[in-house]
């Protein structure tokens, strides 16, 4: 019941648009069980009455397979959680894909499979990479040593040691751009783990460019209402069983309900990204207009990235704090791809686990606020940002003024 089959996974992969992937990826055995929305399945033990069967069965899950006669357990495998899984890799274009209990939870299992379970204890990274991913890159936690690099040095640094390089584009935060196929080629035949969290795969799809892992924190575009802790890694189905395989084993899973609701973000998500990105458009312009802004930073769209996304960063002359305490509509916190606009920052509070100094060396400096554009009316989000702007006190600084404030910093 809960094993797609080969020809239902055929009718998803032939259809080639992303809203209609998005509306029906996942939901192929829907109509056989007789029903509309996918059921949540909260069984944590399912039945063995053949307790030699219900053994292979574990077993099965156990080496990382995709399918067996009996989900056995909650942590061995879930299908309303593998709907999800199949939908979102669909929209990936990649064989398959492997849920975690949260973002943070998906990139330690890709450096568990790729590193620690192949023995290449050597991580190869690009910053800036969400503060959290690297601290636990830097942290030695997992028993890997990381070498940061330009995106253009990355063969410099791969040893024969190296296990998986990664990168993340847009960056988080200030949304820097990599060129996943250069990294790819310089790679070399290494495992490369591209965080498209940023992107969603409505503008981006990294596994299209090389990219062995395509990372997403669910948390953020994909559940899209900041009701949903999850992450999720799309990758080839051989890449994929030493993920379960780490899963099963450190118990890193998503609950079904989770799953459901990461599967329900799909299908509203192009719409999501596409009106989102819309207003961040319109307010990017308009806040590099600002005398109080200092700079902006919004991507461009590309062969890479299909459009410019709902991610600005921006940085503003004064104390970027006192714009956030002023604003009344955009609401303060982490986290990002919600129905409402975000703003936060950074330096404080995503990458506060970053040294300060490799953080600014990195491109993200102290005064750098990171806005996730909403579905709200983007005059409403304007007013309330450009009243927050003006608001503050700030002396627009001379050239000499700035040097000596950079110094300071
Ligand atoms: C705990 S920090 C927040 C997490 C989230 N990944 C963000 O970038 O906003």
């Amino acid at each position: 019941m809960f094993v797609h089959s080969a020809e239902s996974v055929f009718t998803i992969r032939a259809m080639t648009r992303i809203e209609t992937i998005a509306v029906h990826g996942g939901r192929d055995d829907l109509a056989e069980l007789g029903v509309h929305a996918p059921p949540i399945d909260l069984s944590t033990t399912y039945p063995v009455p053949d307790q030699a069967l219900g053994g292979q069965a574990l077993g099965d899950w156990a080496i990382g397979a995709a399918h067996a006669t009996s989900p056995v357990y909650a942590r061995l495998h879930n299908p309303t959680v593998a709907r999800f899984e199949q939908a979102l890799a669909a929209l990936e274009h990649t064989e398959t894909s492997v849920a975690f209990g949260s973002g943070m939870a998906a990139v330690t299992a890709v450096v568990q499979a790729a590193c620690v379970m192949a023995q290449k204890p050597h991580v190869v990274a690009v910053r800036p990479l969400y503060g959290g991913t690297d601290h636990l890159l830097s942290s030695g936690l997992l028993g890997v040593t990381t070498t940061y690099v330009e995106a253009g040095l990355v063969a410099s640094a791969i040893r024969p040691d190296t296990g998986l390089v990664v990168v993340e584009t847009p960056a988080n935060p200030n949304l820097d751009l990599v060129d996943i196929e250069h990294v790819v080629r310089q790679a070399g035949g290494v495992p490369v783990l591209v965080d498209n969290t940023f992107a969603t795969p409505i503008l981006q799809n990294p596994a299209l460019h090389g990219a062995t892992y395509v990372l997403h924190s669910g948390t953020k575009y994909l559940g899209g209402h900041g009701d949903v802790l999850g992450g999720v890694v799309a990758c080839s189905e051989e890449r994929a069983a030493a993920l379960r395989q780490v899963r099963i084993i450190t118990g890193a899973v998503l609950h079904p309900l989770g799953g459901y609701l990461l599967h329900r973000g799909l299908a509203t998500l192009p719409l999501r990204v596409e009106a989102a990105s819309r207003s961040a458009a319109v307010l990017a312009d308009r806040l590099a207009e600002h005398d109080a802004v200092e700079f902006v930073r919004y991507p461009v769209a590309s062969r890479q990235m299909r459009g410019t996304g709902a991610m600005i960063a921006f940085g503003v002359h004064g104390d970027p704090t006192e714009v956030v305490r002023r604003l009344k509509l955009v609401t303060p916190a982490v986290s990002l791809g919600s129905v409402d606009t975000l703003i936060e920052h950074p330096s404080a509070l995503t990458h506060r686990l970053v040294p300060g100094e490799e953080l600014r060396a990195s491109g993200v400096p102290d005064n750098l606020l990171r806005i996730s554009v909403g579905l709200e009316h983007v005059e409403d989000i304007w007013e309330d940002l450009s009243s927050a702007l003006c608001d503050v006190d700030y002396v627009k600084p001379s050239p000499t003024d700035f040097l000596v404030m950079t110094a300071s910093r």
